[in-house]
């Protein structure tokens, strides 16, 4: 036995040992190439997505912007086209496709029109979503649905018309923006939650499945992201929330989480969490004291319900301690 080094922690050493050397040959990889190739970005007219358009455009992909508004794309695009003439690399004019990601057929439509732009597709970046601020008892079911078709059925759409021909050219990268709260669920959170682990899930099958093709599938989970998001998100009547929350405003700078994206397509990394210290705490506690999570979050749904039926972004004390990180 004493020989062997057998035992609990050599055990533990080995393990760690091995994990170490298997991240460093994965980081001896070349990175993925990204100048030249054709990046379609979901959401590029505002807050995560324009941020992407701007780092990827900057290292020379060939863009393909998707909004809803042609006008706010053509915003992006004009911005874009500016820097370009400033900078010394060399970059490529945007296209732009204008579709609502909530209607199945025009998800296939643009799925076409993305094709017929530049032919193939190398990078996806199913970047757009909407939030939700509301109590379950007083949501209107088509509220529900309606996050779930942006923020799920949506991307889901989109990557499984763009699949086949990633598949056919056995290349391809599709990357998908979750949120911390695609593996915990908060209060008042109910259907950006739900459609934020379906995404997960969705996503990490493919990954699976899509492997022996030789395609790629990113999950990038943030926390707080200095953006719209909450403004823009729905209540339970369906009416725009309209407040910048507190955690929205003192959220990460978009441009840091857009840089980690383009990390994340040059590393063809997996899976990528960039959560906060209470955000990983919170993940802990949920996986290994679920019991004492849930009470937090009981505690938290009392406080919060507050500011959200006065739409005020100040907290109570309690939400502040229970994590209005
Ligand atoms: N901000 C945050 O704190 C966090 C955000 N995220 C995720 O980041 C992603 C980007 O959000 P963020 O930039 O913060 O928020 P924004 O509200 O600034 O941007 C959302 C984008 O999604 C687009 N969009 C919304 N609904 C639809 C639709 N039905 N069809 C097509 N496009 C649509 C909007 O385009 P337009 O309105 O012009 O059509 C807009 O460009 C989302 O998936 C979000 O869940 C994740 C974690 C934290
Ligand atoms: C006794 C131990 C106490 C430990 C307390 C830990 C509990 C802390 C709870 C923290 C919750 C973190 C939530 C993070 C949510 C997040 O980052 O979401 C990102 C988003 O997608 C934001 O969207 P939203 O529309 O909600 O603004």
């Amino acid at each position: 036995e004493r020989v062997m080094g057998g035992g609990p922690l050599s055990l533990v050493l080995g393990g760690l040992g091995v994990l170490l050397l298997f991240r460093m040959v994965r980081r001896l990889r070349p990175g993925a190439r990204v100048r030249d190739s054709v990046v379609v970005i979901t959401g590029a007219s505002s807050g995560l997505g324009r941020e992407c358009a701007r780092v990827f455009h900057a290292a020379g992909a060939r863009l393909v912007l998707c909004g809803r508004h042609a006008g706010r794309l053509q915003e992006t695009v004009e911005e874009l086209n500016e820097a370009a003439g400033r900078g010394h690399t060399q970059t490529h004019p945007p296209s732009t496709v204008t579709f609502d990601l909530s209607e199945a057929g025009a998800v296939e439509r643009a799925a076409e029109e993305i094709l017929r732009l530049h032919g193939n597709v190398d990078v996806l970046i199913n970047n757009a979503g909407i939030s939700y601020r509301g109590n379950i008892l007083e949501t209107d079911l088509s509220v529900q649905r309606a996050v779930m078709d942006t923020n799920y059925f949506g991307p889901v759409a989109l990557t499984q018309a763009l699949l086949p021909s990633m598949v056919r050219r056995r290349s391809g990268h599709v990357v998908v923006i979750s949120s911390i709260q695609g593996r915990i669920a908060i209060p008042h959170r109910s259907a950006y939650a739900a459609s934020k682990h379906a995404t997960q899930a969705y996503f990490d099958c493919l990954r699976a499945e899509v492997e022996r093709y030789g395609l790629e599938v990113s999950v990038v989970s943030p926390g707080y992201i200095r953006t719209n998001l909450s403004r823009n998100a729905l209540t339970g009547d369906g009416s725009q929330y309209g407040v910048l929350d507190r955690t929205t405003a003192m959220g990460r700078d978009p441009a840091d989480v857009a840089r980690a994206v383009l990390e994340a397509v040059r590393r063809r990394s997996k899976d990528v969490l960039l959560a906060g210290l209470l955000a990983t705490v919170a993940l802990y506690l949920r996986t290994l004291c679920p019991a004492l999570f849930f009470k937090v979050m009981a505690m938290r749904a009392r406080s919060t319900l507050v500011c959200l039926m006065s739409r005020s972004n100040v907290h109570a004390p309690l939400t502040v301690f229970c994590g209005a990180v």
